[in-house]
């Protein structure tokens, strides 16, 4: 049978870095997983064994180590941009860089009362993510282009009232109760991209997620999917930068435990935390744009 390669990328993942920042008696410090993801004329390597173009895993490895020591790696935008930018610029036969970076966020202790200078804690399961595509000029002496997914995952929150589920549809196999009282916890992920380059990246980002956080909990929801609307809804509003959000909201339920066997009440205190089965919610919103406006247009 004549085969052909189709698809094909190669790079290193989870090159983990943590990084000490001691110019001041107040130390900083950043810790870092970063993947490289390259594509490009590699088909050889493939169908003939040939690695004449193959840069090895190792050596994108230990790029990341070098750009970390002489880079500021927790502007992650920046940093993936420059990695990104090296192997496209530098290589002739590689086309795409994709460089993605997960920073894991650690808190610095506070002991009575006072900030320490050197001690954190790391127990937040909140990461900060950045995905950059960078592309190959196509004319010599150009510039690389490129895209920039930025984003947060693992942010769990919960609100133990103002939130609802009631008027669904129902048929045969419905079960589930309205209700106007329950507990809504999810762990949000979200992703944006920019429209412009914002002039403070961390500024920014420190901004999309105070905005979710107080819309998640700000009004009443009568879903995950409207209260998601909401929240992206209102980054767009605020953040002109942002031309589109991508949410996505588990619905991790509590039930209600039924206590009636025990001749017990439970008006809305005691519940099972689960998150199997867990509703799937996930939208993303843009500014208006009138042509697919209609595509959703089923009236
Ligand atoms: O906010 C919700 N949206 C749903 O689509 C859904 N489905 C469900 O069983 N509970 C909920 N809650």
């Amino acid at each position: 049978m004549p085969h052909q390669l189709w698809t094909q990328s190669y790079g290193k993942s989870r090159v983990r870095i943590a990084k000490v920042d001691r110019d001041a008696d107040v130390h900083q410090y950043t810790e870092l997983s970063v993947d490289v993801e390259l594509d490009g004329d590699f088909d050889a390597a493939y169908t003939q064994g040939d690695n004449s173009l193959v840069l090895p895993t190792d050596t994108m490895k230990n790029t990341v180590y070098a750009f970390a020591r002489e880079l500021d790696p927790c502007e992650l935008e920046t940093f993936a941009w420059t990695l990104g930018s090296h192997f496209v610029e530098n290589f002739d036969h590689v086309s795409h860089a994709a460089i993605k970076i997960t920073q894991t966020p650690w808190q610095r202790l506070v002991i009575d009362g006072e900030p320490h200078p050197h001690a954190f804690s790391g127990s937040s399961t909140e990461r900060q993510t950045c995905h950059a595509v960078i592309t190959a000029p196509t004319k010599d002496g150009e510039d690389p282009e490129g895209a920039i997914e930025c984003g947060l995952e693992g942010l769990t929150l919960l609100k133990t009232t103002d939130s609802g589920f009631s008027k669904f549809l129902k048929d045969e196999y419905t079960t589930l109760p309205e209700t106007d009282d329950r507990i809504f916890a999810t762990t949000l992920t979200a992703k944006w991209v920019y429209n412009d380059t914002p002039d403070d990246w961390r500024g920014i980002r420190d901004r999309i997620r105070a905005i979710l956080i107080r819309e998640f909990a700000a009004r009443f929801s009568p879903s995950v999917q409207a209260t998601l609307f909401e929240m992206a809804a209102a980054v767009l509003d605020a953040e002109p930068a942002v031309e589109e959000i991508n949410l996505a909201m588990p619905n991790l339920h509590r039930h209600l435990i039924n206590l009636s066997p025990f001749d017990l009440d439970n008006p809305n205190v005691l519940f099972l935390p689960t998150d199997e089965p867990h509703g799937n919610i996930t939208a993303s919103v843009c500014r208006e744009r009138p042509e697919e406006a209609h595509a959703h247009d089923h009236g």
